[in-house]
């Protein structure tokens, strides 16, 4: 098994006798060393599968990796292995010890839409850069293991002094509300750990290996976390590259990377130097990008997968123009090259610049699969309405309780809230069932009982009608009862309101579509397929955004989330000053020189995504808040190796509009090609 790695994979997959930490390059086997060392940790070390732990940093990472794990295992019993990123494995940590810091089991997790909501009820604004900006603040605090205390006692200005008092009501909401956030995933179990030592040993007894992927990203409390893990014995491999590094926005931080050599005196560092994924080119590309930031650590880095094709960059006339040509480009390389289109990567550094490569890949009727973008299910307007549904369903959901009880307002204010969290934590029932009990009743005041009762018993009355009523009926009802349309007018700008009213008149039409398809099979009644759907869509909004099988389309990403993954030809489009390096880093980078060099690390991983192939691309005129304006390349372009390059549309001459004349007859060519094939 382990004659498919080199001698320094080898050493690495084979090293037992302390923290390990595999410091590498892009593209040399890193990952790789962790999927085979999980299968020697079983197969030759005698240790058992649920005692150990493999962190990855995105869900389709774990995903990938469990795969790969399976085939490396066929046929042997790997159950009770973690494989799993950081949040998730804090979330089963947090599930079992619940009860030690006063939560339920079934406590729910927010998403940022839900904690944006809360800090809108504490702040009482709808400021949205407000709300954003005290958002990510109090992130930053969580993922720096920063409590509210800590954090009002240092800061300096006013307005961060004033951010702590929110970060102190938003923990008591969340509390309140038998909640947790995504950070607190990370968080909590630190604070457990900090607190109660029997809960840390026996989590150190049952993790005693631990496999930590892409380490440079790690912050501050997961380090904590991976620390108090491994405790004294420090059985882990971690395995990272710091060029890589660009999590740093979100309070990652690349020192942890020296920490690391400093609190295990016993660390042994392995540095694979082999890269197996690019050629010669594209890794020199990388190489001289990188080589103009100061270096953390002395890393080299070299292919023997042959020189390989020039890096193309191609300035063009327009987005449009890019997309035209990246569309062409990648139709005439598939055709000549006979490859699939899932060897076809799109990457870009922000969101927004998918949607027009979208549209023409649509519009060439190319399949193309689309990463990190929001499903249907994750709307919050989408999510108000399947939280009724579910605890119509299941009024024992909690999570779904509080959604519904609190949107639209009904005047359940936040105090009875956590008086009833309070009282169903002490009792261990659910929020609903606490509503109904004397003793809580006695503690509230007359009108905000009413109001909670009004609910209840109105979710009730919803129970009933599901049973009886048909499903389109139901939900009419329930929408006019909450008022719901009135709610998006009332919280949004018109056009936005209206977008999302569509959504949920979509959302009602899909879902009784549904219903009646089903009576036709069954003979249930219209009613009770509500509940069925019920479960059938929390189900699906479950699984949305669930990669299974890889089908052939192209690959569209923004370079973060293309972390770790490689093509086997990459266009990296948008390579502008502004874009890539981004505008806010290029402002900042006056006085902060470290902005810049997360976006060359950025361009790095672009750049290093690449196997075969690497087409560049930068528009010459770009439309910016509806108006046209000059665009420059990235200075990152600029820093590439001349003797690897090829420009076309060259910016720097004048013939520029000739190769466009000459690019639109080869696309007549392509075209012609690609029809009678
Ligand atoms: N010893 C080896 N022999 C052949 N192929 C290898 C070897 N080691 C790694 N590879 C291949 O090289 C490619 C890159 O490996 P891997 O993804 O593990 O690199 P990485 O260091 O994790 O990269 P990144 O920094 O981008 O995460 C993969 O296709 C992998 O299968
Ligand atoms: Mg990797």
């Amino acid at each position: 098994m382990l004659n498919s790695l080199n001698a320094p994979q080898r050493d690495a997959v084979k090293y037992l006798d302390g923290p390990l930490l595999v410091l590498a390059g892009a593209g040399s086997g890193k990952t790789r060393v962790i999927t085979q060392k999980i299968s020697y940790l079983i197969d030759e070390a005698g240790y058992s599968p649920k005692e150990i732990a493999a962190i990855t940093f995105t869900n389709k990472a774990a995903r990938e990796m469990q795969e790969r794990v399976g085939k490396l295992m066929v046929g042997k019993n790997i159950k009770g292995l973690t494989i799993a990123t950081f949040h998730s494995l804090g979330l089963q940590m947090l599930r079992a010890e619940a009860s030690l810091l006063g939560y339920k089991p079934q406590f729910s997790i927010l998403d940022s839409s839900d904690s944006f909501k809360i800090l809108a009820d504490i702040l009482a604004t709808t400021d949205k850069q407000l709300l954003r900006k005290t958002q990510s603040q109090i992130s930053h605090w969580k993922n720096g293991f920063v409590n509210p205390d800590q954090a009002k006692a240092t800061a300096e200005e006013e307005l961060t002094h004033a951010a702590a008092k929110v970060y102190q009501l938003y923990q008591q909401t969340l509390k309140a509300y038998q909640a947790v956030d995504f950070d607190d995933l990370i968080k909590l179990p630190v604070e457990l750990f900090d607190e109660h030592e029997a809960a840390l040993n026996k989590w150190q007894r049952k993790l005693q290996y631990l496999l930590i992927d892409e380490y440079q990203d790690t912050n501050a409390c997961q380090y904590k976390l991976v620390k108090m893990l491994t405790g004294v014995r420090g059985q882990f491999t971690a395995v990272g590259d710091d060029d890589q590094a660009i999590y740093g926005w979100r309070g990652a931080d690349v020192e942890n990377l020296r920490q690391l050599t400093e609190d295990f005196s016993k660390l042994k560092v392995i540095k694979l130097e082999q890269n197996y994924r690019s050629t010669i080119r594209i890794l020199r590309g990388a190489n001289a990008v990188i080589a103009n930031n100061p270096k953390l650590f002395e890393k080299k880095l070299w292919s023997d997968l042959g020189t390989g094709d020039l890096i193309q960059v191609s300035a063009c006339m327009s987005e449009e123009a890019e997309a035209e040509s990246v569309i062409m480009k990648l139709q005439a390389h598939k055709f000549e090259n006979r490859t699939k289109f899932l060897d076809y990567a799109i990457l870009y550094r922000g969101n927004h610049q998918a949607r027009i490569f979208e549209q023409y890949l649509r519009n060439h009727k190319i399949p193309y699969t689309i990463s990190g973008g929001q499903s249907f299910f994750d709307k919050a307007e989408i999510k108000d309405l399947i939280s009724y549904l579910r605890l119509v369903a299941n009024e024992d959901d909690d999570p779904a309780f509080i959604r519904a009880a609190t949107t639209p307002k009904k005047g359940i204010g936040n105090t009875t809230l956590e008086r009833l969290g309070e009282f169903a934590s002490l009792h261990k029932i659910s929020l609903f069932a606490a509503a109904f009990e004397g003793d809580f009743q006695n503690d509230v005041g007359n009108k905000q009982l009413e109001d909670l009762l009004n609910f209840c018993t109105y979710i009730q009355k919803i129970q009933e009608c599901a049973v009886r009523d048909p499903a389109g009926e139901v939900l009419n009802d329930l929408l006019t009862t909450i008022q719901y349309e009135a709610f998006l007018y009332d919280s949004d700008e018109p056009r936005a309101a209206e977008s999302k009213w569509k959504n949920v008149l979509d959302f009602i039409g899909w879902l009784t579509k549904k219903g009646e398809a089903s009576t036709e099979f069954g003979n249930e009644t219209d009613g009770k397929n509500l509940l069925e759907l019920t479960q059938m869509v929390s189900l699906m909004s479950m699984l949305e955004g669930r990669e299974d099988g890889e089908p052939d389309a192209v690959k569209l990403s923004t370079l973060h989330a293309a972390k770790g993954l490689e093509f086997g030809h990459v266009f990296l489009i948008g390579v502008e000053e502004g874009i890539l390096p981004h505008r806010e880093s290029i402002d900042l980078g006056v006085t902060d020189p470290t902005k810049i060099e997360e976006e060359r690390r950025l361009m790095y991983v672009g750049i290093t995504r690449a196997q075969k192939s690497l087409n560049i691309s930068w528009c010459k005129k770009r439309k910016r808040a509806g108006e046209m304006q000059m665009c420059e390349p990235s200075r990152f372009i600029a820093e590439l190796p001349k003797d690897d390059v090829r420009h076309f549309g060259n910016p720097f001459n004048k013939d520029a509009e000739a190769s466009k004349e000459f690019g639109k007859s080869k696309m007549a060519n392509i075209r012609a090609m690609l029809n009678n094939n």
